[in-house]
């Protein structure tokens, strides 16, 4: 059973505090992950949190809006490998065998915005027992210079490439929220909730919840959307939160 997990930017840092690792939530994931069943047939991928997004919001970077700033593209993408070896430390420390993959180093957008993401050496890591670990990241965009590539399109990337049986976002959020605060237990559609969906409560270039619904729509497997809590759950095989699951997945 293939697992591709997200873990939210804005729950493993201080998201108001620039580059702030929030060790707590941190230690608290990684002991979900490496005391779960799951083993090391899972992939990683993590947000920016007070890493990425508020460089990125310093330089007027987003998923659409690019730079040419030499300064810019290593301020992004070198705090966002900071955060990378944090939580690759982390993982490692607790004796998952954990490796970086840097999708600057990897992937494109072509000039309608459209993302290749080779998947090859995630996949080879994954057969030979690595714990590959992802992250949101810059990524060259052909007429814009480089661009945001958000963790939730990386998610929606890889899990067909892996064949993820489970795909997971762990947010700061018990799950996605209707007009009344409470949690909606499976979205098919994004006009159906379309209004009810905002962006982020902290810096968030790539979107916040809309962003993160519309790209979940897209996957062919279900994703699921829950918060800290309830990640040894979801990796119990629980599916806690929002079930996002497209028509097509139905
Ligand atoms: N309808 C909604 N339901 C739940 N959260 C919502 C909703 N509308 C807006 N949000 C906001 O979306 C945020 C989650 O998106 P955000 O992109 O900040 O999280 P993340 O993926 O955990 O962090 P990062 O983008 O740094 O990886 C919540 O903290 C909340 O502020
Ligand atoms: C802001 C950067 C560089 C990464 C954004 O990734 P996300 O937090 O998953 O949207």
């Amino acid at each position: 059973m293939t697992v591709v997990l997200k873990l939210g930017g804005s729950v493993i840092t201080e998201k108001d505090e620039p580059e702030t690792v929030d060790r707590t939530a941190l230690s608290a994931a990684v002991s979900a992950i490496a005391g779960s069943a799951v083993g090391e047939d899972i992939v990683i991928v993590h947000g920016g949190g007070s890493f990425g997004h508020h460089h990125a919001a310093e330089y007027g970077v987003s998923t659409t809006e690019g730079t040419h700033d030499v300064e810019g593209v290593q301020a992004i993408h070198g705090a966002m490998c900071r955060l990378n070896a944090a939580v690759v430390d982390a993982l490692s420390e607790a004796g998952v065998p954990a490796v970086p993959v840097h999708p600057f180093s990897a992937a494109a957008r072509d000039a309608d915005g459209d993302l290749s993401l080779p998947t090859a050496q995630v996949t080879t890591l994954l057969a030979e027992g690595f714990v590959p670990v992802l992250h949101g990241d810059l990524v060259a965009h052909a007429g814009a210079g480089t661009t945001v590539l958000s963790g939730d399109e990386l998610v929606v990337e890889l899990a067909p490439a892996v064949d993820a049986d489970r795909v997971g976002v762990c947010s700061t959020v018990p799950g996605v929220l209707d007009e009344d605060g409470d949690v909606i237990d499976r979205i098919a559609a994004f006009e159906a909730v379309a209004s009810a969906l905002g962006g982020s409560d902290a810096t968030d270039v790539s979107g916040g919840m809309a962003g993160k619904v519309r790209a979940l729509l897209a996957l062919s497997a279900p994703a699921l959307v829950f918060g800290p809590d309830a990640l040894p759950a979801f990796l119990a095989g629980e599916s806690p939160g929002t079930t996002i699951a497209g028509d097509d997945d139905l």
